[in-house]
């Protein structure tokens, strides 16, 4: 299902990250690659630290300890900085500019690859007009990508969430990264969008594109990725094909849980559901 290239080089290398708050070690001592043409996933229970891995790469925090390159450089700790060294990535919530148009949304994201910038592109000032038309023709190539073009005009906020987490992939992208960083991008899918989404993330990668990408959705995460980290209490537990982490026993115990003292065995969830079931057809003999 998923293909791995023979020659990868690294395209991010994030050496021993480790971001304190305070007393309290969110990410504590991380190393974590990704080669081109793979794509990564990074899974761990909630509060693991895997946003905050995130916001060490991208430049939103500065590490306490670590290095993060990409392609061999140390990344600068700012964000647009890193956006135009070509890390892209997008939010667990999404943020869209709600009431500009899709296209306008993907032009915004072009504006770290272009001379003019981001006022030129939304103002349309005079003299940038061929620069403006062939971010245009790259923004609707996009759109057309991720399935988003005939929707162009239309205002972001009021595409369906699915459509929404897709437009914030194409701005994403408008960047021409070589590495994707995905914060849960299938939330609040149902199955029919997280499917298209899975597919969106091949397409991406046959692009040439990296993926980094945390995710809830372990079917998902299985399906696409060609290697799995696995961060528990800011540290990463395992990581290695998504075959062999799915069936590490650490991981079943740390990130899908063990049962809990007192939690009902078999005869007591088949005592429940008889009972269920009587008091369904009790009810639609009431209704009768
Ligand atoms: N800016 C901050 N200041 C203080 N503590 C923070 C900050 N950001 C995150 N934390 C704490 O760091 C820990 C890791 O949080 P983080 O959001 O990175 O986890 P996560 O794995 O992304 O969780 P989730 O799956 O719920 O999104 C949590 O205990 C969180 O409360």
């Amino acid at each position: 299902m998923t293909t791995t290239t023979t020659t990868t080089t690294t395209v991010l290398d994030a050496s021993g990250v480790t971001m304190r708050f305070g007393g309290l070690t969110a990410v504590r001592s991380v190393d974590l690659t990704v080669g081109s043409g793979e794509i990564v996933g990074l899974i761990g229970p909630n509060g693991a630290g895997k946003t905050t891995f995130f916001n060490c790469l991208t430049g939103l925090y500065i590490p306490t300890e670590g290095t993060v390159t990409y392609k061999g450089t140390v990344l600068p700790p700012k964000p647009h900085l890193v956006t135009q060294a070509g890390i892209a990535r997008t939010f667990q919530n999404i943020r869209l500019f709600a009431n500009m148009t899709v296209l306008e949304n993907v032009l915004v994201g072009r504006h770290t690859r272009t001379k003019e910038g981001l006022w030129s592109a939304l103002l349309r000032l005079p003299g940038f007009k061929k620069a403006e038309e062939e971010s245009r023709d790259r923004a609707m190539e996009l759109l057309e990508f991720t399935g988003l073009a005939a929707k162009a005009d239309h205002l972001a906020r009021n595409l369906p969430y699915g459509e929404q987490r897709k437009l914030e992939i194409a701005r994403a992208l408008a960047s021409e990264p070589g590495l994707l960083l995905l914060d849960e991008p299938t939330a609040g899918m149902n199955p029919q969008e997280t499917r298209a989404t899975e597919e969106l993330v091949f397409a991406i990668r046959d692009k040439g594109i990296a993926v980094l990408v945390i995710e809830h959705d372990i079917r998902f995460i299985m399906n696409l990725c060609d290697r799995v980290a696995v961060l528990v209490q800011g540290e990463k537990l395992v990581e290695g094909p998504a075959e062999v982490v799915q069936a590490d026993e650490r991981v079943i115990a740390a990130y899908l849980g063990t049962p809990f003292e007192g939690a009902p065995g078999k005869e007591e969830l088949a005592e429940v559901e008889a009972a269920e079931a009587e008091a369904h057809s009790t009810t639609e003999g009431d209704a009768k």
